[in-house]
């Protein structure tokens, strides 16, 4: 792939949800690669402020009652916590997203660590997508449950959300809304 190919191909990275995720997710080695990717990102005094927790097989179910629970304590119908329970067990692959920020850092602020964060996210994103597969960084009130917290979680640590992974069932509907290059760079001084 040319470096154009590979650029091109980057851009046509969009998020796709859970519910368009089919089986295969990626295996071990391609995992694996994506987290070396996600190392490849900015991290200011290497301190490595976030962890991946890879959720697949068996595992789901319990997520899925993890997160059916966390549903009837925030008050939700059976409905709700059966759609809540989905969530866990459809991407074929799930990717708890965790922070350990070290808010007394001499040197590195606690926003130099959550950039450091966003940065693996998006390495580990842009990797999967070039691999072929299809994923989205989700998250919601139930990343603040304090059962699914504890259960994700070291004392200290904070759950980010979640990234769903898995092969794409159609084509994301991308462009996104937001705003493009003519809003996002700016000349200084203006
Ligand atoms: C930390 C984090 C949490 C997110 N949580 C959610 C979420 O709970 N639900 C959601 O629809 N999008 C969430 N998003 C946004 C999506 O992952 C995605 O970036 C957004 O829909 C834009 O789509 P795109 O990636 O195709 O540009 C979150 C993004 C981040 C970085």
């Amino acid at each position: 792939m040319s470096a154009d190919e590979a650029l091109q191909a980057l851009l046509g990275r969009y998020s796709v949800g859970p519910k368009h995720l089919v089986e295969p997710g990626p295996d071990e080695a391609q995992l694996r690669l994506m987290v070396e990717a996600a190392l490849r990102g900015p991290d200011h005094g290497e301190l490595l402020p976030w962890r991946f927790k890879a959720v697949s097989g068996e595992a789901r179910l319990r997520m899925a009652a993890l997160f059916a629970a966390a549903a009837r304590r925030a008050g939700k119908d059976e409905a709700g916590a059966a759609i809540d329970a989905e969530r866990a067990l459809r991407p074929p692959l799930t990717v708890a997203v965790v922070a350990r920020i070290d808010l007394g850092h001499p040197q590195v602020p606690a926003h130099e660590q959550w950039a450091c964060v966003g940065g693996a996210i998006a390495n580990f994103l842009n990797a999967a997508h070039l691999l072929g597969f299809g994923g989205k960084m989700l998250s919601g009130a139930k990343v603040r449950d304090p059962e699914i917290a504890a259960a994700f979680c070291a004392p200290g640590e904070t759950l980010l959300g979640w990234i769903a992974l898995g092969t794409p069932a159609r084509r994301p509907a991308g462009p996104s809304r937001k705003g493009g290059v003519e809003q996002a760079l700016q000349r200084w001084p203006a």
